[in-house]
């Protein structure tokens, strides 16, 4: 569906100001591969400053890389950005082109600029905003509207007029659970229906771990990894995260939670440790079993998750691990 090859943008140097010294040139995407398969929900995580917007971007044909190649559906899409409006839609993270406009006629008016004829675009409008739990706000301006609530009217705009690649730049920030649902269920059924391919860009890594099928991690412009996330988890390999919150003191008299003690991360009440799954079996039984136990107030046992995975591909530790 969709391929990246070798995709650089650098942003240039600054110049020098009086008292501040010339900010230097940023490679904000370096050399980046991607490949994107049809109706697969595909992640760009990474750090602040990473470039996940700046190749969103690129993506969308709104900014020209300075060397490389992206082909979306079989459009080159390096030497033809306007067919960019053909093929996706995109949910950037600002909304101000639509700010005036009430939810109806921001939803109304992309359906239009799509393509679509009055009747057809009313109706997607009617059944978009009925489908995302937006219609009592319908007549509201979006610039009177909460952050969350102008999140998710952008979003049921970008989704009128149907384009088979949605490109979603944290779609759901500000979001409360309700709408957060929503947006995942939209995206799950057109997905189902019609094979939309979607592209999220995400801090989110709990979210992103429930709705990806792969992602990429970005670090200083260069992807730093890609798989699965079930795969990106087996890098950290197999080990168990036990939390013990004690209480109070931890009781170090009792010789299970001494030497346990070395192993453990320590903040406030609360240990964690990093074991492999026999040890982290035994830690448990030993600390739940004997005397050590009233001094427990709760315990946890939990398969890393893709925010482990996340810190520790943190640092650029982990060049070289990228996956197919
Ligand atoms: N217009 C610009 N001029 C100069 N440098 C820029 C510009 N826009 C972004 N950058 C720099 O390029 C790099 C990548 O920025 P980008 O916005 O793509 O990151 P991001 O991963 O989307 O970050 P965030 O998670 O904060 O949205 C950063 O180092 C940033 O400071």
């Amino acid at each position: 569906m969709g391929t990246v090859r070798g995709l650089v943008k650098s942003y240039p140097a600054g110049r020098a100001r009086r008292g501040a010294p010339a900010a230097p040139a940023v490679r904000a995407t370096d050399e980046v591969d991607l490949d994107i398969r049809r109706g697969e929900i595909f992640g760009l995580l990474g750090p602040n400053g990473a470039g996940k917007t700046t190749l969103v971007r690129q993506l969308t044909g709104l900014m020209r890389p300075d060397a490389g190649r992206i082909e979306l559906f079989g459009h080159d899409l390096v030497r033809h950005p306007e067919r960019a409006a053909r093929l996706l839609a995109y949910l950037g993270q600002e909304s101000t082109a639509l700010d005036e406009l009430t939810v109806a006629l921001a939803a109304e008016t992309t359906g239009r600029l799509r393509g679509l004829d009055p009747r057809t675009a009313r109706a997607e409008r009617d059944a978009v905003l009925e489908e995302l739990g937006l219609t009592a706000l319908a007549a509201r301006p979006l610039k009177k509207l909460s952050g969350g609530q102008r999140r998710l009217a952008c979003f049921a705009a970008a989704l009128v007029g149907d384009r088979p690649l949605l490109i979603l730049d944290e779609p759901t920030t500000g979001m409360d659970p309700v709408a957060r649902r929503a947006v995942w269920a939209a995206v799950d059924r057109r997905r189902a229906e019609r094979g939309t391919t979607v592209l999220l860009v995400t801090h989110n890594v709990i979210e992103a771990e429930t709705v990806l099928d792969r992602v990429a991690v970005l670090e200083a412009g260069r992807v730093i990894a890609c798989d699965t996330p079930a795969g990106l988890k087996s890098l950290v390999g197999d080990e168990v995260r036990v939390d013990l919150v004690w209480r109070d003191q931890p009781p170090l008299d009792a010789p299970e939670v001494a030497a346990l003690r070395p192993r453990a991360q320590e903040a406030g009440r609360r240990w964690s440790l990093r074991l492999a799954p026999a040890e982290a079996r035994a830690a448990v039984a030993a600390v739940t079993g004997g005397p050590a136990f009233a001094a427990l107030d709760d315990f946890t046992l939990a398969t890393p998750s893709l925010e482990d995975v996340y810190l520790a591909l943190g640092g650029g530790q982990a060049k070289g691990l990228v996956k197919g």
